[in-house]
């Protein structure tokens, strides 16, 4: 009761709590507390930087981005700018020099297994067991991730028909085409349903049907929450796709934004981002 009446009388800021060592009831400022940390579902790349042994300069220096849940993200950059090198990082498949990577606030390399556990990976060149056959290979992935037997039944079902490889599933690998292999790389990425999607040059090999199905798939995995990162050469899928985009060349990140942002930058009579592209990989700078 005591308690009530005195409550009447302090700031909106200020709380009554009792003290139990002396039994008496102090008043306390509440202050805010703000958690410095990430947004969930969030990519962070802090200052990373990888030099191979023997090269002349960083493949990747002081790369820094953050890249939000529900976007899709694309890297964007001239033969040996350090896509590769960037995206071998983010999945762990090389260790940074220096920097650091966190995903929905897990650390790469102090919390590796969580990390990692979010993260889907197409690479470039895919590599099976080419005796396998697909649907060997998509439970030997479910079995790696324990995907639940039904789930996986309809994950796969259902990827696999969307992108128009159900019928060859149980043809063994080594008979797959290039196209088909990224096939069924981009299912086998997809079927732990992981938060955070990366893939490395994922239209090549892919015909023109097969290109339109994985990007209506990217944008619906996206719009779902998820977050996409992919490197590609292929600007207008770029352009079309992607939500906010990252230029590298030389290992260093040039540009990291929008399409937008970064023609308003350039200022008028720079339309496309091939123009966009080349001039500023060309610079090596933003004027
Ligand atoms: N295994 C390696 N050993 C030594 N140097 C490497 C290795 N892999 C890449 N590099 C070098 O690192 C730099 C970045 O290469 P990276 O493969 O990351 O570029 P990229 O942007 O993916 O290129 P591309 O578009 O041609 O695939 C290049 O100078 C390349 O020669």
């Amino acid at each position: 009761m005591k308690y009530a009446v005195l409550s009447e009388n302090i700031p909106n800021n200020h709380e009554l709590i009792f003290n139990k060592t002396n039994s008496k009831i102090i008043e306390i400022e509440l202050v805010k507390v703000i958690i410095p940390f990430y947004t969930a579902g969030m990519l962070e790349c802090k200052h990373l930087t990888k030099r191979y042994g023997n090269q002349k300069r960083n493949a990747v220096d002081d790369l820094s981005l953050s890249i939000g849940s529900g976007q899709i993200f694309g890297f964007l950059g001239p033969n040996g700018a350090g896509k590769s090198t960037t995206i071998k990082m983010l999945v762990g498949l090389l260790t940074a020099d220096q920097g650091a990577i966190l995903f929905d606030g897990k650390d790469s390399k102090t919390d590796a297994l969580s990390y990692k556990q979010n993260i889907g990976y197409v690479p470039d060149e895919p590599v099976f067991y080419e005796r396998m056959t697909g649907m060997e290979h998509l439970s030997f992935i479910a079995d790696i991730y324990e995907v639940e037997q039904t789930i996986r039944k309809e994950r796969i079902e259902t990827l696999a028909k969307t992108l128009l490889l159900y019928d060859a599933l149980s043809d063994q690998i080594s008979s797959y085409s290039h196209g088909m292999k990224q096939k069924l790389s981009v299912i086998a990425a997809l079927l732990p349903s992981p938060k955070l999607l990366i893939l490395d040059e994922p239209m090549v090999g892919l015909d023109p049907k097969a290109s339109y199905i994985l990007k209506q798939l990217l944008k619906d995995y996206a719009q779902a929450g998820n977050t996409v990162f992919f490197s590609t050469h292929v600007l207008e899928v770029a352009q079309q796709l992607c939500d906010t985009l990252g230029i590298i060349s030389k290992g260093k990140l040039l540009y990291s934004g929008t399409f937008e942002a970064l023609q308003a930058k350039k200022g008028e009579g720079t339309e496309n981002l091939e123009q966009l592209f080349l001039e500023l990989t060309e610079e090596g700078k933003l004027s």
